[in-house]
């Protein structure tokens, strides 16, 4: 496959909107190629059948087994195809949907793949027996989902990177630029202008450390480059990964808390309540929600109050020094008044004499409230003393030139506080990345294995034993197809060859299997592919006990829709002649004599059994209506089974025996048809098939 769009069954429009998904075609090949079941499972619509159709393509070439390894015909393969659809049934996500339809093993006669199988089928039916209440694990499994990478994050823009290495500027320009400004500084004019402009200055290299600042900048300078990690130059991005995962993970690490404590192995690797409570810090939209020091929450306490407080405080200055004046009376001694008059002193100055202990006391009270209000630190009482005036005077101002400056200050530090609580928690989260991605895939593994335990559980599936003799047996047989129908399945007991054979029944390996009308003939048929197939896969299969011999490929060949024209007839035989040979096979054909007139079907048959009923390593199950033409065809000895009606019930409905009788060819509809005539017609009617049924009766 060269590229995406020349792929077969993908058309350019399909192709185009699937790479879109994706990003580029490299990413998308990627996917397909790696078989990336995790993020194809992630496409809407008809784009995901493809991407999964070709990722069978790519496992088929490499595998060295692919599905016709074993499955010989068209109908075998849709035999195989329906069962992964029941098994799909009890997949919770469409991960596991699709990982079912890619990545679960073709059946195949390998014992090595077969055991491997085995084992993993039996882990999972341990761990469902482990798992009280299923219901509640699958709607948990439901929400579960890959992790997506983030594509990009909101240009940060209170920050830049500036270097003054043409080759670092450039490496840091490629990891950096889409998110962050990245400058090559050359001179220490210009790191200053640049230093000036932005709150937040990284400057990465050891020249910096000779560079003079302005005095209100603070840069940070970072002088080995080899610890430049995106958690720390560009926290936001980690953040925003799990922000932007923060349902998906949520879920994962809720369920995987519930799978611990139920004892399944392997699903936690690591500190999860640690990172639960990291996650609790973040919300969606990537912003810190907790979990940061009390300190950036005082001193944003500060910043939005720090005006309304002050005018209060101010105000309640001016109302006590008010009451104090208003209260107050000055009494002036002979010395005061001289003074006055000799404008050697103020009448004010007098005045501040008298009340300024007064005055001192109310401003401190205020100062010192003020503070306790807003929590403040010594270093930043400094401000306070130019809010509050020190010497008398009236009204009270605070002086806002100083307030702005202090609200400055103020948000430097939350910012500064703030990117380093960033920091912390963008890299206490990166330990996580890497096993969280791990914890999801386990999960939606876990989907994957409990489906198909789920699907033998409910059924009471049991893993097949193999044998080394031709022939196979099954005991309570129940085909999957009619159980999902809701039918009351009749279990079926039925053995070929000599395993699981009953006493005084010819062992035959091969034989025709005869029938009344819906009596269970394509049922029991299916019932035998289905547990071919799936004993071959190393997944259990829907009998209490199945026994097998060794099967390299299975030939079904479902009922034929009617006689066939000559070249279809043609193209119909020489599928068949690819029986002759071919190593150990089962063959399983339904009516075959419809491809055309009976007298020559039952010929053909006859041959083709007789063919088969050569070979020590074959096991065939033809259903025909012809079993006593096909036997005057041949002197093979082939045995005959039939699937019997006992009678008619009250309602004179045929009573059909789902079990075969080994070695009988069974009645025929038609006999019992004319018998239900009889039976429910009037006395002239009566008197006619009496007739009808004697010629059966009599065997005429
Ligand atoms: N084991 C079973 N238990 C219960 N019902 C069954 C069983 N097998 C078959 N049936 C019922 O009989 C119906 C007909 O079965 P099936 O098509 O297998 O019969 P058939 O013998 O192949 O018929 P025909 O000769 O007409 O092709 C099924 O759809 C199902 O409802």
């Amino acid at each position: 496959m060269q590229s995406l769009v020349d792929a077969p069954r993908i058309g350019e429009k399909m192709a185009q909107r699937f790479i879109s998904h994706f990003g580029c075609e490299e990413d998308a090949m990627a996917a397909i190629l790696r078989g990336d079941i995790a993020s194809i499972s992630e496409i809407e619509g008809v784009g995901r059948r493809y991407a999964i159709s070709l990722v069978h393509d790519v496992r088929s070439t490499e595998d060295g087994i692919d599905i016709s390894s074993f499955l010989k015909t068209r109908d075998s393969v849709d035999i195989y195809e329906r069962v992964i659809d029941s098994i799909k049934n009890y997949a919770s996500t469409p991960y596991a949907r699709d990982k079912l339809h890619t990545y679960i093993p073709y059946p195949s006669s390998r014992k090595d793949l077969i055991g491997i199988n085995r084992d993993w089928v039996e882990n999972h039916m341990e761990y469902l027996s482990m798992l009280d209440d299923m219901d509640r694990i699958s709607a948990s499994l439901s929400r579960i989902k890959p992790l997506k990478n983030f594509p990009s994050i909101p240009r940060v823009r209170d920050r830049v990177i500036v270097t003054s290495n043409t080759d670092d500027y450039s490496i840091l320009k490629e990891k950096y630029g889409k998110s962050i400004e990245v400058q090559l500084v050359e001179d220490p004019l210009e790191f200053a202008d640049v230093a000036r402009s932005y709150p937040h200055v990284i400057a990465i290299g050891e020249p910096f450390l000779e560079y003079d600042f302005p005095e209100d900048t603070n840069p940070e300078i970072i002088t080995n480059t080899r610890e430049i990690e995106e958690w720390h130059i560009l926290p936001e991005k980690q953040i925003s990964f799990f922000a932007f995962n923060h349902e998906r993970i949520m879920n994962a690490l809720d369920l995987a808390i519930i799978l611990d404590k139920a004892g399944i192995p392997s699903i936690v690797n690591a500190d999860i309540s640690s990172l639960s409570n990291l996650m609790a810090a973040i919300n969606p939209e990537g912003n810190i929600v907790e979990g940061r020091d009390g300190e950036i929450d005082r001193l944003h306490h500060i910043l939005d109050n720090v005006d309304s407080e002050l005018t209060k405080y101010v105000d309640q200055c001016n109302r006590e020094i008010n009451d104090l004046l208003q209260k107050s009376s000055i009494t002036l001694s002979g010395n005061d008044m001289l003074g006055v008059i000799r404008d050697e002193v103020e009448l004010k100055d007098i005045l501040s004499r008298n009340i300024s202990a007064s005055f001192s006391q109310i401003i401190n009270d205020a100062r010192k409230e003020f503070i306790d209000t807003l929590s403040m630190k010594q270093n930043e009482c400094l401000f306070v003393d130019y809010f509050f005036p020190s010497e008398l005077c009236y009204p009270v101002e605070a002086d806002v030139s100083q307030l702005q400056k202090f609200k400055e200050q103020i948000k430097q530090q939350i910012f500064r506080r703030e990117v380093t609580h960033k920091r912390d928690i963008a890299y206490e989260l990166h330990e996580f990345r890497q096993p969280l991605k791990q914890l999801v895939m386990r999960l939606l593994d876990l989907d994957v294995g409990l489906a198909v335990a789920r699907f033998g559980h409910s059924l009471q599936m049991q893993l097949a034993g193999f044998e080394d003799e031709c022939g196979m047996g099954l005991k309570n047989g129940k085909n999957i197809f009619l159980c999902e129908k809701s039918v009351a399945v009749e279990p079926i007991d039925y053995s070929l060859g000599s395993i699981m054979s009953p006493s005084q029944v010819p062992s035959s390996p091969v034989v025709l299997l005869s029938g009344v009308n819906s009596g269970g003939k394509t049922s029991m048929l299916e019932l035998v592919a289905q547990c071919t197939i799936l004993s071959h896969m190393g997944f259990p299969v829907p009998a209490d006990e199945l026994k097998i011999g060794p099967v390299d490929s299975l030939y079904y060949f479902s009922k034929s829709r009617g006689t066939l024209d000559a070249g279809a007839f043609e193209t119909t035989l020489r599928s068949f002649s690819a029986l002759a040979g071919a190593g150990s096979k089962l063959v399983l054909v339904d009516e075959l004599e419809s491809i055309t007139e009976p007298g020559a079907s039952a010929k053909i048959i006859a041959g083709i059994l007789e063919t088969l009923s050569e070979e020590s390593n074959t096991m065939a199950i033809f259903v025909s209506h012809l079993a006593d033409q096909i036997l005057e065809n041949t002197d093979a000895s082939i045995r005959v089974d039939g699937i019997e009606a006992k009678g008619l019930d009250n309602e004179l409905n045929l009573i059909v025996d789902r079990n075969p009788i080994y070695n009988h060819i069974a009645k025929s509809t038609p006999e019992l048809i004319v018998e239900r005539l009889f039976r429910s017609g009037g006395e002239v009617e009566r008197e006619f098939y009496r007739r009808l049924k004697n010629k059966f009766e009599k065997g005429c």
